[in-house]
């Protein structure tokens, strides 16, 4: 079945193009020898699922624009490296027109594999070039431990990639690890509260945090945030910020944006690699239904939403 039209382009995008070139990675040359630059043109228009781009072919980068009931949803599928390239380029852009706009850039981060995805931004030109002092990143979710563990969240984030950047500590909003799940989620949203109040994160119409970028990742199951499939906490609608100790994913214990805040952000990127997900992105992407068995069609942002497919997560996508 073809559910909707793409608009295909197998040559670099220009972002893609321009930040290669300015890249010293070893990688990211080779390939651009392999897929030269031809920025801008469009090579065929077919449905997401053509023959003729094969995964297997291994194109540097396939960017589709999947044509949705309620306007465009934009897909782009990556080697690994150039969806690290393309993902800091974006984030770079969103940053410089925040900060501009209105003097913060509020980034929310995921678990996972995300954290190695930003791993652009800690190396020239973005090191030097973003303003780190305007950042302030908060977490989607985090599991309830101390902020050593290595389940943590927030070390993941830290080692991987805060403790690289000249964000100012104050600005990194880390879920309190003293306290039991209910209690943080608590203090959590208490403090989303007062910072929505003095403005360093924006308001959405029905006055909840709408925040400037949304980095999520996928689980094989779907899940997003700890949101997981056929959970009671998926039609949270009162809280911004909940607790959960069932999850099916250790640990157990875990607080969790709910799906009102995740869904009123400005800009949301989904970030998603590995075959093993390509059922799930498969399925979120071809129908368009919003069940609870899989919590990532229920994400469904009242800004921008981009997925950062690598080509075994889009290999569902392809025919063969
Ligand atoms: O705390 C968590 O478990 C994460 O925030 C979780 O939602 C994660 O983003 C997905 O499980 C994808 O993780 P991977 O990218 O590592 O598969």
């Amino acid at each position: 079945m073809m559910a909707f039209s793409a608009a295909f382009s197998t040559s670099y995008t220009l972002q893609s193009s321009l930040v290669c070139t300015q890249n010293s990675n070893p990688l990211s040359l080779n390939t651009s020898l392999l897929f030269p630059p031809q920025v801008g043109k469009k090579l065929v228009h077919q449905p997401l699922r053509y023959k003729g781009l094969s995964p297997k072919k291994r194109f540097g980068e396939i960017k589709a624009s999947i044509k949705w009931e309620k306007g465009f949803k934009k897909v782009e599928v990556f080697s690994k490296e150039h969806l690290a390239v393309s993902l800091a380029y974006d984030v770079a852009q969103l940053s410089n027109k925040f900060t501009k706009e209105r003097g913060a850039f509020t980034v929310v981060l995921s678990g996972g594999s995300l954290i190695k995805y930003l791993r652009k931004l800690v190396e020239p030109p973005y090191i030097d070039s973003i303003e780190w002092s305007k950042w302030h990143v908060f977490w989607v979710d985090e599991r309830v431990v101390p902020k050593d563990h290595l389940d943590s969240n927030y070390k993941l984030a830290y080692d991987g990639f805060l403790s690289k950047v000249p964000i100012p500590a104050v600005n990194v909003y880390a879920v309190d690890d003293a306290l039991p799940a209910d209690g943080a989620a608590d203090v959590y949203e208490t403090n989303l509260r007062r910072l929505v109040k003095s403005n360093v994160i924006s308001t959405s119409n029905s006055g909840l945090p709408k925040f400037d970028l949304m980095l999520l990742g996928m689980g094989p199951d779907g899940h997003v945030a700890s949101l997981f499939p056929e959970h009671p906490l998926l039609k949270e609608d009162q809280k911004w910020v909940t607790f959960i100790k069932d999850s099916p994913k250790p640990p157990p214990e875990r607080i969790t944006f709910t799906f009102p805040v995740i869904n009123s952000s400005s800009n949301t990127a989904m970030v998603v690699t590995g075959e093993g997900k390509s059922s799930a992105v498969y399925s979120a992407l071809e129908d368009g239904q919003k069940t609870d068995k899989l919590p990532v069609e229920l994400v469904s942002p009242e800004g921008e939403l981009k997925w950062y497919l690598d080509i075994g997560a889009a290999s569902k996508l392809f025919k063969d």
